[in-house]
């Protein structure tokens, strides 16, 4: 098996107009990420590219999977770690193994492959974990072990969207009618397998009959909010309007928010929250003008191996990232520029007014109440 999963070429399925409008929440429906059987496949939907077009693409090596995290046709950390599940079981279908100890030997190699595509995000190391795990129960046969793989990672896909669930009803408790809500980055669907965290909460607050306002930021510079929190709305039906990031703390402050809900990458054990850049700022800003803050995470989101967010390793990206961009059909940025490229920072637990999980919502201290719940099977 190849080490180098660079400048894979992945393959792309054209759909037609007609099939793309019922694709996604639609007659037809389709989860971010899903194994197709008879191909033996991962598809997913190219996040890049929406909302202008809606393509899937259709993965069939451990090293596709690792170019789509990090060329992020596939983003957000549930959504990352159950792509990654799948990636080991494509290796375990590429790998050439002879015997069981064999297989195990290339899956080793595949997870540390899939597990350098991007750092933030717990769920990535976790997936890894839970599906390396799986793999070192005694099987009497490679094909047993490819089958077990298999499995787990239909199960993790299938967990994610029970516990995305389980969250929005927690979460929902959370919101009144009448709430205006600023959203950041994308934690809808396309964040998850199916349904998303914070978004998932404000969805369902909305299929129970309340009516909410959501601010979407269009988290810059990747423009998850603008392109995909917006698609997303647009589809469930929830009122919205996009605002820049930096107009947050003019709304927060001139009373127009009622609560700021986000996802999270990793949360320390003390409640630290690292996710998607800006978070910070728009904690300190809603803090100042005492609106609550709310970071909605499965329990694998927690990382109870770090003490603070201080430990949380932050990806940084390319520059070329902020500085394409365009002012009147021209580059906005003078030739040569250089840029700093943090894609995610972390908000201090000290500024979050409570985190939801699929167990409930944990409110501080988060050190006790985090211990907590993480100890409960
Ligand atoms: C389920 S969403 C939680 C986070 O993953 C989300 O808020 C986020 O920061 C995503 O970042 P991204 O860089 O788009 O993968």
């Amino acid at each position: 098996m190849t080490n180098d999963p660079t400048h894979v070429k992945l393959n792309r399925l054209m759909l037609e107009s007609a099939q793309i409008e019922r694709l996604f929440f639609g007659e037809v429906y389709m989860r971010t990420l899903e194994w197709d059987s008879t191909a033996k496949r991962l598809k997913m939907i190219d996040q890049r590219v929406l909302p202008s077009k809606l393509e899937l693409i259709s993965l069939d090596t451990y090293q596709s999977v690792y170019q789509s995290i990090k060329d992020m046709a596939v983003r957000g950390a549930p959504a990352i770690g159950v792509a990654a599940a799948f990636g080991i079981v494509l290796a375990a279908q590429q790998s050439q193994a002879g015997d069981v100890d064999m297989l195990r030997a290339d899956l080793n190699q595949a997870a540390e492959v899939l597990g350098a595509s991007r750092p933030t995000a717990v769920n990535l190391p976790w997936a890894l974990k839970r599906m390396l795990g799986v793999a070192g129960h005694t099987y009497s046969s490679t094909a047993d072990l490819r089958a077990a793989l298999l499995d787990e990672a239909q199960r993790m896909a299938d967990e994610d969207v029970a516990l995305n669930r389980s969250m929005a009803a927690y979460g929902a408790e959370l919101i009144n009618d009448g709430d205006t809500i600023i959203h950041h980055c994308n934690t809808g669907a396309l964040a998850t397998v199916d349904w998303g965290t914070a978004l998932g909460v404000i969805r369902m607050a909305h299929e129970q009959g309340k009516h909410i306002h959501v601010l979407v930021d269009e988290t810059r510079p990747r423009l998850q909010g603008a392109r995909l929190t917006a698609w997303e709305l647009s589809q469930y039906g929830i009122p919205y309007d996009i605002i820049s990031d930096n107009a947050a703390g003019y709304f927060l402050h001139t009373g127009q928010v009622n609560k700021v809900f986000y996802g999270g990458d990793r949360v320390a054990r003390n409640g630290d929250v690292a996710n998607k850049i800006g978070s910070y700022m728009l904690a300190l800003a809603a803090n100042a003008n005492n609106v609550p803050v709310y970071s909605v995470v499965p329990t694998s989101t927690i990382d109870m191996e770090l003490a603070s967010g201080d430990e949380i390793p932050i990806e940084e990206r390319d520059q070329d990232e902020v500085l394409n961009i365009q002012f009147q059909n021209q580059p906005a940025t003078p030739k040569g520029a250089s840029a700093r490229n943090p894609a995610f920072d972390v908000t201090p637990h000290e500024l979050i007014s409570g985190i939801v999980t699929e167990k409930g919502v944990i409110y501080p201290p988060f050190e006790i109440h985090l211990a907590k719940i993480m100890q409960e099977s």
